[in-house]
């Protein structure tokens, strides 16, 4: 294909069928005999309706033989984002969910990251990891990795060279009280954090990106926390940790920073709470650190199956929105057992129905909702909602091509089905073989 005279864009990939996203107005919209154009650099250059081909055409000079088409009941739904999820957990995904969060961390969690010292175990399970949940749909994801500096940066490099948009975090913690040797000194810390950011940033990966990362509250001194967010400061970078995720954390908090206010007060005052951050979990946040995180502008990544899991709690959702605090879905492995963000749209819809069961008048949310949650959601959770989130001109074309009814797959689709219905059935039903195509920026990174 060739560029048109009147624009330098060269459009390199042209789709033509349905494609199903969110807007603000609407949590799900289906957009049937659209044609939709790429640029060489990824981005959308043109959604519109197929009766314009004609026109498209002239304009971008493409020809009719350059149109992809999809095939019947196929659709394409922009690229899914975890806003929450530990790389290094994934290596024991699945295995040890009998225990709340502190025990847990102390038995399972530390031994197992203590492992990623070494940059061959770190390079086996990252490349597997990135894989695994691109196949899945996710298009980016926000990673913890460990404290360990070069084997953080490896995941960095892992996703890269894969194509997945990544925010990539070295874990930052000073305090560990049961697995000594899995810490470091606040300086230590301090100094490898900065190292890990200027490394990262050097290499100029166009879709990965570090990101501050104090582990939560109960692994950081003060001084580690408020040198952090000076970090984060000086260098307008994004911030991630963990916030309220069960009681018992909560209430060792509180006995531990008697001087704050709230858990939420510690990151504020310790610069923590911007615009560019997202908190793990907050199930246990009350109204007042709600409009904290409104007026900071901070994000909220709700992570139902590891508040399952670890019988940590109930988020409400619906509280989280009235008060106007962005909000995403994060699939938390390994709290929580699925590296899917389909799992984390169902387990979502699960919560709300038993917040449902609890208080009768509850408006349950909708799978329309959560399908939004894990898309536009998350992109405004990391603060990328110019870039990714649904299908708009001038956004990176990240996007999964959905065939419902492709052989042997996980559910079945009759003629006589709408084709919402296919859809519906996609999100609580298909899995990765329905996933045939995964793009990020315009290139294709999986492939079936
Ligand atoms: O679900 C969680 N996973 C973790 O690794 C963690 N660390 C602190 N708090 C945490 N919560
Ligand atoms: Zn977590």
């Amino acid at each position: 294909m060739t560029s048109c005279n009147e624009s330098v864009i060269l459009v390199t990939k042209v789709f033509k069928g349905t494609f199903v996203h969110s807007t603000h107005t609407s949590p799900l919209e289906i957009l049937e005999n659209i044609i939709l154009g790429v640029s060489e650099d990824g981005k959308i250059v043109f959604i519109e309706d197929s009766s314009e081909q004609e026109n498209l055409a002239k304009r971008w000079g493409f020809e009719n033989t350059d149109i992809t088409h999809l095939k019947d009941w196929e659709f394409f739904i922009p690229g899914m984002v975890d806003t929450h999820i530990h790389a290094s957990q994934y290596s024991y995904m699945g295995t040890g969910l009998d225990m709340s969060l502190l025990p847990w961390l102390n038995t399972y969690t530390f031994p197992a990251e203590l492992k990623y010292k070494k940059t061959e175990f770190a390079e086996e399970v990252y490349n597997k990891v990135v894989k695994r949940t691109l196949k899945n749909g996710t298009t980016t994801a926000c990673y913890f990795a460990t404290i360990h500096t070069d084997s953080t940066l490896l995941l960095g490099e892992i996703a890269d060279k894969i194509g997945q948009r990544a925010f990539v975090g070295k874990v930052c913690m000073d305090i560990n009280n049961t697995v000594e040797e899995y810490k470091e000194t606040t300086e230590e810390s301090v100094e490898e954090t900065k190292r890990f950011i200027s490394t990262l940033l050097q290499r100029k990966y166009p879709q990965v990106k570090p990101i501050i990362t104090p582990r939560f509250v109960l692994s950081c001194s003060d001084k580690l926390l408020k040198d952090l967010g000076l970090i984060a400061k000086n260098n307008d970078l994004h911030i991630q940790s963990h916030i309220s995720e069960n009681t018992e954390e909560v209430q060792i908090v509180k006995k531990m920073f008697p001087d704050y206010k709230s858990y939420t007060d510690v990151y504020n005052k310790c610069n923590l709470l911007t615009n560019k951050t997202v908190m793990a979990h907050g199930c246990h946040l009350t109204d007042k650190e709600l409009d904290i995180f409104n007026q900071r502008g901070a994000a909220i990544s709700h992570c139902p199956n590891s508040n399952l899991s670890l019988c940590s709690g109930l988020l409400d959702v619906r509280n989280v929105l009235k008060h106007k605090v962005k909000i995403g879905l994060g699939t938390d492995v390994s709290g929580g057992y699925s590296p899917s963000m389909l799992d984390a749209m169902r387990r979502a819809l699960d919560t709300s129905k038993a917040l449902t069961i609890q208080n009768s008048g509850y408006e349950t949310l909708t799978y329309k909702e959560v399908f939004r949650l894990a898309t536009l959601g998350g992109s405004q959770v990391l603060a990328l909602e110019d870039t990714i989130g649904n299908f708009e001109v001038g956004k990176d074309f990240d996007a999964v091509l959905v065939n419902p009814s492709i052989p042997g797959g996980p559910f079945d689709v009759f003629a006589s089905d709408t084709f919402e219905a296919v859809v519906e059935k996609f999100f609580y039903l298909g899995d990765d073989r329905n996933m045939v195509e995964v793009y990020v920026a315009g290139k294709k990174v999986v492939n079936l």
